[in-house]
């Protein structure tokens, strides 16, 4: 009889609730400490759906969420699944969110412990590190090779592969690699996770197609906090809605002396 892989029965969310832990984020100062939604001591991120979708402008801090959020459930903060280091980042200057870990408490019904973080700046290396790493086992099937097709294809093929797996997932702006039909693809395989409840997906994103996803809880980032937020009230998807709308008025608008497109 085939033996069952998963680690519980339960449904997703695993993860149910972020909170910040005080006494260590007390006289800590600096980036990722001073991000204005960490400072208003209300900061208490509730999960209820398998899949959550953070949005917000550039800068407000979505990125930093979720690399403290995958650096907390034990993922390179640089991507990746557990245990993988495919990116040396040992001298890079940038730091990242995961020092943010260290003060949040995550509280899971279960702790699942497998999964993946996704970025699009390393999907590179860690494509290649995964047909190295096959290459080396040999008791592994042939390399996935994800490299082989269009950044866009590989990046599908690869959520199909590894998300139809029970397993928390982190992604940071997938869509940056992915034309407006393959965003669809995504929105498909989001859409199975949100229905059959079996992973759980933590995703930012700037893309409306994305956070349209039904059922899926979306939450917008503001210097004020973290709110959940309808995707037809979002800017995101406003902007859209007039650009498509009066495509010639909204870029004379756009381009016009004050730059005001009238959302
Ligand atoms: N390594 C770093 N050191 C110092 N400040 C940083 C660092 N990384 C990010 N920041 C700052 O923290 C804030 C949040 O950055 P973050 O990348 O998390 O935002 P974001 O919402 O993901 O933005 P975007 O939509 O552009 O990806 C920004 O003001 C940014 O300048």
């Amino acid at each position: 009889m085939a033996r069952d892989k998963r680690q519980t029965r339960l449904p997703a969310p695993f993860l149910k609730r972020l909170t910040l832990v005080e006494d260590k984020i007390a006289g800590k100062t600096g980036y990722p400490f001073d991000l204005p939604w960490l400072r208003d001591d209300s900061f208490d991120l509730r999960f209820s759906t398998p899949v959550t979708i953070l949005i917000g402008e550039n800068g407000t801090g979505k990125s930093t969420l979720v690399e403290a959020i995958a650096a907390l459930c034990g993922f390179d903060e640089a991507g990746g699944g557990k245990g993988y280091r495919p990116v040396d980042h040992e001298r890079a200057l940038d730091r990242s969110g995961a020092a943010l870990a260290d003060v949040l408490r995550g509280a899971w019904l279960p702790k699942v412990t497998t999964g993946w973080f996704f970025k699009a700046e390393t999907f590179f290396s860690v494509a290649r590190y995964l047909d190295v790493a096959a290459l080396d086992d040999p008791m592994s099937g042939p390399p996935p090779d994800f490299l082989s097709w269009s950044h866009g294809e590989g990046f599908v093929r690869f959520f199909e592969e590894r998300m139809s797996r029970q397993g928390i997932y982190f992604m940071d702006e997938p869509e940056s690699a992915l034309s407006p039909k393959r965003q669809l693809e995504l929105l498909r395989i989001l859409h199975g996770i949100q229905e059959r409840a079996a992973a759980q997906v933590i995703m930012a994103t700037h893309s409306p197609i994305l956070m349209a996803l039904p059922g899926a809880r979306l939450l917008e980032i503001t210097r004020h906090g973290i709110d959940e937020v309808n995707y037809q009230d979002t800017e995101h998807f406003r902007l859209y809605w007039t650009f498509t709308s009066d495509p010639d008025r909204f870029i004379a608008d756009a381009l016009g002396e004050d730059g005001e497109v009238g959302l």
